[in-house]
């Protein structure tokens, strides 16, 4: 049943409606990813086929493995060089304003997300998506940092702030526009444990579809399913436990050859 509301159903260009439907998950088809470097083109993600429908996904994957590069794609951020990016089955390539819209993205360092002076402004600018005036955006703001326990930092310098803080400032303003699906990418690297905690326990709380990029694996045994990706290549997803035992077992190891993989566990 597609599922509609103001966010959810908007217009394109050609004034056609967007339905998104979040039953349809968040789907690659043959999806490859090039860069350019000094030495040339290089393949960062290969042929990636995938379905993600469970509420929390978890993506392991060594350091360079093109986690971020994967999560980028569901918001048209990571642009594809071959294949297809269907969030909640609207095609990302075609209607990247829109996805954008309900795909959001919180940055590892939440230095590189926060742009304006001040926590209030940040979320205000957040909310300007939305059709608020700006008396009613900036009393938005300031009950959205309140819900967050951040009301005694809402006037404060972001740089006045600590990490976990702005973490949660950042969060909040990717929030305050209600996505219905939320890309996180190495949310816990900068906390230190008890903000970690608490950032679990707050993302155990929203509806949103997430996907999470995380060297954690204590978050990640909080999520639903997980998967691998390994030198730009998806090589195992299955269920949260399982594929973190797996993963232990390659770092430990060593990671399989690629034709072990294909008799193992693709
Ligand atoms: N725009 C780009 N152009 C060329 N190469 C890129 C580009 N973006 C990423 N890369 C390279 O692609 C590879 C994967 O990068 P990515 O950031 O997706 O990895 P990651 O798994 O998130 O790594 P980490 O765990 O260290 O954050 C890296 O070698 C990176 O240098």
């Amino acid at each position: 049943m597609p599922f509609f509301n103001r966010r959810t159903l908007s217009t394109n260009t050609t004034s056609r409606p967007v339905v998104f439907s979040p039953a349809a998950g968040l789907e690659l088809q043959n999806v490859s990813v090039t860069g350019e470097t000094p030495e040339g083109t290089s393949t960062i993600l290969h042929e990636i086929t995938v379905s993600l429908r469970q509420p929390k996904t978890a993506v392991l994957g060594l350091n360079g493995s093109g986690k971020s590069t994967f999560l980028k794609l569901f918001n048209g951020l990571t642009h594809c060089s071959a294949g297809t990016v269907n969030v909640h089955g609207v095609n990302v390539q075609e209607h990247t304003p829109d996805v954008r819209r309900t795909a959001g993205l919180l940055f590892s360092d939440p230095q590189a997300q926060l742009i304006m002076p001040t926590p209030t402004e940040d979320v205000e600018l957040s909310l300007q998506r939305l059709n608020l005036n700006s008396a009613r955006r900036r009393q938005r703001a300031l009950e959205l940092l309140t819900q967050r326990g951040l009301e005694h930092r809402a006037h404060h310098s972001i740089y006045q702030l600590s990490g976990g803080e702005r973490q949660l400032v950042a969060l909040t303003a990717v929030l305050a526009v209600e996505p219905t699906v939320l890309l996180l990418d190495e949310p816990t690297t900068l906390l230190d444990l008890r903000n970690a905690l608490r950032l679990m326990e707050l993302l155990e709380q929203l509806p949103q579809q997430m996907v999470i990029s995380t060297h954690d694996l204590e978050l990640a045994a909080r999520c639903d399913e997980a998967i691998i990706i390994h030198e730009g290549k998806l090589i195992d997803q299955g269920p949260a436990p399982d594929i973190i035992d797996i993963y232990r077992d390659y770092c430990a190891q060593g990671f399989p050859a690629e034709d072990e993989r294909r008799g193992g566990h693709e």
